[in-house]
């Protein structure tokens, strides 16, 4: 998953990006990008890591303009280590045009290949992104004939874009000269919220966010979220349009970011994370109460940070008492998002110590909001019995994780799931735990959609069920074999 912003201010917008991203961090830790306009003039920094880490002074100043945009990026295609597959990524015609994407793209190799043989476009890496700047850039030269740019032709553009690409994007992109322009799959898989601030003496000022935490931390007021297969263009003095560019767009927003990825505060699709995660946490306890004694259990403890509201839910639920026995190091980041397998489990043990006077002779029952490769739920069993637990009943807010996800989460192989192929008691062996229980996918489904009128999730993860339609067997075997990081 990456995180994505875009501003259109009228004042310079460096620090505003900067500060953004700062706050969409948990999104991606690996690469980092912004990009300002200076009228026909692109500046863009990109560099590995964390936004804190990344940016110098004299970078911050070389990023002059009002408009911008910025990425934190967790790869998905190419590699995570590349510099030059960090985004954004830059194309010098029609105008020069700069993009950002948070998402992955399915018909990497079909694409690629009209590129090279039909477009004669140049690529340069492995990264999707690429493939989508090229696709977008390719579809706006089409359309354009003379300096000016006609809102039209962008949405034409865009249209086309729509129907030669594949897979999940919500994308950012500065037009030099003429503005910003977002976008969003014909699925929503991905989110993207607009907000607008308008200050007194020079009209409005615009954002467009993967989060709408950004938008309220900058004092912006939110205005929507962009619809699935919508385009929005906001010229440099301001002015905003916006149009439906899918042929058949169809809302079905992406369930591993209510489960895990996005932040508690935000709101996205109209749905309150927060809320979405208590909804998780209170029709779990319903699943523990049907399929384990309950009975004997002393204590509920979450797995910091993500599982907190869940394992809230479910103690008030069950009436058992709540306690955290983990303490977290705040220090290490997110180790779900971390590249190789090596680093992530090294990182849960320096990120996750269990304190022994919570665990000594008690049975225990942890929640977590989701088990993907298990390297998690491993130590932390251990962890529990070292610490002198007796009992340990694991839990999990999301169903099992038994298929990989192609659509911006960076589980692309089967193999190394811990459910892949396994049933719930051989996994709860292969975790070390005396009892496992994981939420069931009809009820994940109804506690992130309850009151929201949305009516379907992407959930290809948990059911193998690929809503964009053409990822084969055959794709996954080649995404499995080509995974490089
Ligand atoms: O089964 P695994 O492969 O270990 O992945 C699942 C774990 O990873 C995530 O935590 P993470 O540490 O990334 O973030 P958090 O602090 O927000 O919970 C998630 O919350 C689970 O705890
Ligand atoms: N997680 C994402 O959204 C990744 C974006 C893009 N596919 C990349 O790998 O850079
Ligand atoms: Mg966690």
């Amino acid at each position: 998953m990456c995180g994505i912003v875009g501003i259109v201010s009228s004042s310079p917008v460096n620090q505003q990006v900067y500060d953004a991203l700062a706050l969409l961090q948990h999104r991606g830790q690996d690469s980092t990008g912004i990009a300002t306009a200076e009228g026909r003039v692109l500046h863009f920094v990109k560099a590995k890591g964390q936004v804190r880490e990344a940016y110098r002074t004299r970078d911050m100043r070389s990023l002059l303009g009002t408009m911008g945009l910025g990425h934190v990026r967790y790869a998905t295609r190419g590699s995570a280590s590349k510099e030059e597959e960090a985004q954004p990524f830059y194309v010098n015609a029609p105008y020069g045009i700069i993009l950002v994407h948070n998402g992955n793209l399915t018909n990497t190799r079909e694409l690629t290949r009209e590129l090279f043989e039909v477009d004669r476009r140049h690529l340069n890496t492995n990264s999707d992104t690429e493939l989508l700047v090229n696709v977008l850039a390719h579809e706006l030269q089409q359309q354009v004939s003379g300096e000016d740019l006609d809102p039209d032709q962008v949405f034409a553009a865009i249209s086309r874009l729509h129907e030669r690409v594949e897979g999940s994007y919500a994308s950012i992109a500065l037009i030099a000269g003429h503005g910003l322009l977002a976008f969003r799959d014909p699925f929503g898989i991905r989110p993207l919220v607009l907000g607008r601030r308008t200050t007194g003496l020079t009209g409005d000022e615009w954002i467009v966010a993967s989060e709408s935490l950004v938008l309220e931390a900058g004092d912006y007021e939110i205005v929507r979220d962009l619809a699935p297969g919508e385009a929005v263009f906001i010229a440099s003095n301001g002015e905003m349009v916006s149009r439906q560019c899918a042929a058949n767009p169809r809302l079905a927003p992406c369930s591993f970011e209510y489960v895990y990825l996005a932040r508690p505060d935000s709101v996205m699709n109209g749905i309150s994370v927060y809320e979405a995660r208590l909804r998780l946490g209170n029709r779990l306890a319903t699943s523990i109460e049907r399929y384990a004694p309950t009975g004997n259990i002393d204590v509920v403890m979450p797995i910091p940070d993500s599982s907190r509201p869940a394992a809230m839910q479910v103690a008030q639920k069950l009436g058992i008492e709540y306690r955290e026995g983990f303490y977290k190091n705040r220090y290490v980041g997110r180790t779900f998002i971390m590249p190789g397998q090596s680093e992530r489990k090294k990182s849960v043990k320096q990120k996750l110590n269990a304190m022994s006077s919570e665990f000594a002779g008690k049975n225990i029952l942890i929640v977590d909001d989701s088990i993907v490769r298990g390297t998690t739920s491993r130590e932390i069993v251990e962890m529990a019995r070292a610490a002198g637990a007796n009992e340990v009943t694991f839990t999990s807010a999301a169903p099992p994780v038994r298929f990989p996800h192609v659509y911006g989460i960076n589980m692309p192989t089967s193999h190394e799931l811990v459910a892949h192929g396994r049933k719930i008691p051989e996994i709860a062996h292969e975790m070390g735990a005396d009892h496992l229980i994981y939420q069931e996918v009809e009820d994940m489904q109804a506690a992130i959609l309850e009151g929201s009128g949305i009516t379907e999730l992407e959930m290809s993860c948990f059911t193998g069920e690929y809503i964009t339609g053409t990822v084969s067997p055959e794709y996954l075997a080649w995404v499995e074999a080509n995974q490089n990081s």
